[in-house]
């Protein structure tokens, strides 16, 4: 397998181009889950608080063979735990949670605007951050104008923004904002939940040229566009092909096909930030 390539972060760290998701694998299933995976080869692990899973990451984390400092270990504060003590507090839990002393990427799950407090969980992030007990901070599901607010009102940006992308939903206005800005795009539900998108001509055409299934031409896609995606996949040898991309090349024709398949309605589900709100 090729080497895996990485991004280098706002803040001089730098992860890995592709991770791995977990939602929604618990207990001993999430913990087979992230297990096989950190053997495969990740390096990159995706959880939150409201998948109830911190607990199971954290026992495949600490008894993997694989460094702890090797590993980037995220998490995301809930939107119920919004607000300067309330996220510090729940922080705490998390790291209880995962049994770590650090959490290695720490991000606001849902910016919740009708809420109004990502700001204040934003300044409570930029001050973990200080104190060492945090080593990178980001957001998710954050718009351009969320983004714009953070650095307004506190000066940082996140070094991370985790949104859906896929190639029903590119989200190339919201990349290049992220591109201009420095904050690297990580795409959440990247394979579309191998639903419909698997059978799209653009993509296995290319994945017949090319001799790769439809999946691996759907992630490479997204990491030739600079973006990081977090395939979930219970399967082993789902999750040793997914990460199989790097050794092949689409041509800006194929990109371009695969981009063409966006269309405004093309969300898995309604999960625009400015409505959708997760507590
Ligand atoms: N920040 C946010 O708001 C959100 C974050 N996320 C994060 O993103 C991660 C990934 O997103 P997710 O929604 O899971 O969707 P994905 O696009 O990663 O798709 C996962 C589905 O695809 C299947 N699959 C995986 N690999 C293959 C393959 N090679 N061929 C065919 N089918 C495959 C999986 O089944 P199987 O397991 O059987 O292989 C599963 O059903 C989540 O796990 C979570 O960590 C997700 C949603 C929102
Ligand atoms: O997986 C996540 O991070 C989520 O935010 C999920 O709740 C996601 O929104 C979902 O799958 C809802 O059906």
């Amino acid at each position: 397998m090729n080497a895996i390539p990485t991004h280098q972060l706002n803040d001089g760290r730098s992860i890995d181009a592709i991770g791995f998701g977990t939602y929604p694998l618990k207990s001993d299933e999430g913990v087979a889950a992230v297990t096989s995976a950190l053997e495969l080869g990740y390096r990159l692990i995706d959880t939150a608080v409201n998948y109830g899973n911190e607990a199971a990451v954290g026992r495949a984390v600490k008894a993997s063979s694989v460094p702890r400092d090797e590993i980037t270990v995220t998490t995301k504060l809930p939107g119920r735990h919004h607000g300067y003590d309330e996220t510090l507090a729940s922080f705490d839990e998390s790291r209880e949670a995962l049994d770590t002393d650090v959490i290695d990427l720490y991000l606001i799950h849902w910016p919740n605007p009708s809420v109004d407090k990502y700001v204040d969980s934003w300044r409570a992030m930029i001050a973990l951050q200080k104190n060492g007990v945090v080593r990178s901070i980001g957001v998710s599901n954050f718009t351009e104008e969320f983004l714009t607010r953070l650095a307004d009102e506190t000066g940082v940006l996140p070094a991370v923004n985790q949104i859906e992308m896929h190639p029903y939903f590119p989200q190339e206005a919201l990349r290049a904002f992220h591109a201009e800005h420095g904050i690297v795009t990580e795409a959440w539900s990247p394979l579309g939940r191998a639903k419909a998108i698997i059978s799209e001509p653009a993509i296995t055409e290319a994945a017949e040229r090319h001799g790769v299934t439809p999946a691996q031409v759907i992630l490479r896609w997204h990491t030739q566009l600079g973006a990081v995606p977090i395939p979930k996949s219970e399967s082993p040898d789902r999750q040793r092909s997914n990460l199989d991309i790097f050794g092949f090349e689409l041509d800006t024709a194929e990109l371009d096909a695969i981009t063409a398949l966006g269309r405004p309605d093309g969300r898995l589900f309604d999960a625009d930030p400015n409505r959708h709100e997760e507590m």
